[in-house]
């Protein structure tokens, strides 16, 4: 199972060659990621140093291009979870078009490993074990 989510190329994602910068893809993996974590009902953030749910700093991004996308394009992003460690999640995110024929045009492959932290008074981060109410919904995407 995956989460799907949509975002539409605006023009301030695209670069001087006309095709959307490599970086455009970055804050879009992270809002479809968190816009995942809200439909599970997963907090992205804690409130407070108090609130003891937890927080999710990544450790490792990356991302492989495979095909042009242009301004105006729909990108589809299906976000599923590759694995569940102790602490750490690793997440995959498949942007794709729609081709003219109907069939979809693999766009770019994005990888996240966030880890499971605890905020500490004054802003550090602990590592935690992943919760089992958040893993099995984790487990389930
Ligand atoms: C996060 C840390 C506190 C972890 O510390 P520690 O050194 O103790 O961690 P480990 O080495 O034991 O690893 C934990 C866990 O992760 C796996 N792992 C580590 N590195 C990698 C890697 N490169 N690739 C793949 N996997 C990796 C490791 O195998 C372990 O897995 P287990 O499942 O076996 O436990 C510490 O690393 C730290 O403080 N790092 C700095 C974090 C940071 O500053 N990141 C950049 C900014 S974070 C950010 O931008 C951000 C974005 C968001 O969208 C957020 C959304 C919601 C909440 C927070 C967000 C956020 O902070």
């Amino acid at each position: 199972m995956s989460f799907r989510t949509r975002r539409m190329v605006e023009f301030r994602d695209t670069d001087a060659a006309g095709i959307v910068h490599f970086s455009a893809f970055f804050p879009w993996m992270e809002s479809a990621e968190h816009e995942m974590l809200r439909s599970l009902g997963i907090k992205v953030l804690p409130e407070s140093h108090d609130d003891p749910s937890v927080t999710w700093p990544r450790v490792s991004v990356s991302c492989d291009y495979a095909n042009v996308a242009r301004f105006e394009d729909w990108l589809d992003i299906d976000v599923s979870v590759v694995k569940t460690g102790r602490s750490s999640v690793q997440y995959r995110l498949a942007f794709s078009r729609q081709g003219g024929d109907g069939g979809v045009i693999p766009i770019a492959t994005g990888t996240i490993v966030a880890v499971c932290c605890r905020l500490r008074p004054g802003g550090g981060l602990e590592k935690a074990v992943i919760p089992d109410d958040i893993r099995a919904k984790l487990d389930a995407v």
